[in-house]
């Protein structure tokens, strides 16, 4: 058996980058942006007013009565110029007129007819927002996964697509002559499989596209067949089937069809039987059949794999701090991911494994929303220790 930290390296070895495809600005949000963007243009591209006012020349003290010449609006930029005992009425967001150096809010003064008189205390600052302000042409925005803002300030670079990491495309693959879907007739001795929704929605989540295949009955000939439709997509999941029973085929099958295996079983727990390769050129994830396994090995190997085939920077799980809430026993010679509630503390927050960790439990996992990672061989730790823990 492997440690974690190994296993999380080898399946990262498996996982290259993909090609790159330009997508339209609508639909890149969530994207993994793949090269810089750059500013074609300044922003703002001229000198602008902040506030709804006057544009003037000069000092404009209080009590100045000016004669105004024009007008500019947002869109509508004024052609002349502003000189000495002139102003020009001016809206948020229009280029300021030439020969302005200040913008007095329209509050600050008394109009009547074409002159305005600048009031007393009126506010003295420019409400000018100078050109390049926000950004200058030539300035680049980093490949990154592209959040909301992100998008909105592409769009103010005049950036129309952008290239970005094509989807990486995930076969889901369960196994088992006892699995139906869900909303199908069991019979007595079936259960309806389950673990296949949480995993598509946490690579589609992700950002890959998941596709679940039909599911393989345990009989060597079905797995292969079921395989063999996989071998078009970036990565192959199987589910079920990783232990030593004389049911669990698909290290056998997989082996078979040419499998260059990277490791089977690590010292996790859940998780132990899982095994990693490459599947005629295809990475392979083979994850336990127990629901709260799978899912437990998706956070930790999954979406690690599918953020390396984004070519997203730091693709492995990142653990967070939080202060045990009650005494925790020694732990066994596999690192635990225990299923753990979080609550809100005073510096970090508390966090309290459920008593029941058993890894089919579902009901458990649901009402869990952090992993709570006990190291392999810690001793007991009182409440109050500082442990390392996941968000679910
Ligand atoms: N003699 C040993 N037995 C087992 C060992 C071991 O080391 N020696 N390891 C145990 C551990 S740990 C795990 S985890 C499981 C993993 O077994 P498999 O990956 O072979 O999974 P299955 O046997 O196919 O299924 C286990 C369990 O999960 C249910 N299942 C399977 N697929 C689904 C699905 N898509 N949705 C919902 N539930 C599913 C299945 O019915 C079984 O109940 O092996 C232990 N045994
Ligand atoms: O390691 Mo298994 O994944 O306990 O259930």
């Amino acid at each position: 058996m492997i440690s974690v930290e190994e296993a999380l390296a080898r399946v990262l070895a498996l996982a290259a980058p993909l090609g790159a495809e330009s997508v339209p600005l609508a639909r890149a949000a969530g994207r993994a942006m793949c090269a810089p963007a750059v500013a074609g243009r300044d922003q703002p591209p001229f000198a602008a007013s902040a506030m709804d006012g006057y544009a003037v020349a000069g000092d404009a003290p209080e009590g100045a009565s000016l004669s105004v010449v024009g007008m500019a609006a947002a869109g509508h930029a004024f052609a002349g110029a502003v000189g000495p005992g002139q102003a020009v009425r001016i809206f948020t967001g229009a280029p300021l007129p030439a020969g302005a150096n200040r913008v007095v809010i329209q509050e600050d003064v008394l109009a009547a007819g074409d002159r305005i008189t600048i009031r007393a205390n009126a506010d003295t600052g420019t409400n000018i927002r100078p050109q390049g302000q926000d950004f200058r042409a030539g300035a680049s925005l980093s490949p990154r996964r592209l959040r909301p803002n992100d998008l909105a300030l592409l769009a103010a670079m005049n950036v129309a697509a952008v290239p970005v990491t094509r989807r990486p495309v995930v076969a889901l693959i369960a196994t088992g002559d006892e699995l139906v879907m869900p909303g199908e007739d069991p019979r007595p001795d079936q259960i309806i499989a389950s673990n296949t929704f949480a995993l598509k929605a946490l690579a589609e989540a992700e950002g890959a596209e998941a596709r679940l295949l039909p599911i393989a009955r345990d009989t060597g000939a079905e797995l292969e067949a079921v395989l063999t439709l996989a071998l078009d997509a970036d990565l192959i999941v199987t589910i079920g089937g990783a232990s030593v029973g004389d049911h669990d085929l698909v290290e056998r099958v997989a082996g078979k069809m040419g499998l260059e295996r990277a490791f089977y079983k690590i010292a996790m727990r859940p998780g132990k039987p899982l095994m990693a390769g490459r599947l005629r050129g295809v990475p392979m994830l083979g994850l336990p059949g127990n629901p709260v396994s799978s899912i437990v090995c998706a956070h930790l190997f999954l979406l690690p794999m599918i953020r390396a085939m984004l070519g997203l920077a730091g693709p492995a799980p990142v653990p967070r701090r939080a202060t045990l809430a009650c005494d925790v026993p020694a732990n066994g010679p596999r690192t635990h991911y225990m299923r753990a509630r979080l609550a809100p503390g005073d510096g970090l927050p508390g966090i309290t494994p459920f008593d029941r960790q058993d890894s089919a439990l579902l009901s458990i996992l649901t009402e869990a929303d952090a992993l709570l990672i006990r190291p392999l061989g810690d001793g007991p730790r009182p409440a109050g220790h500082v442990v390392d823990y996941l968000p679910l």
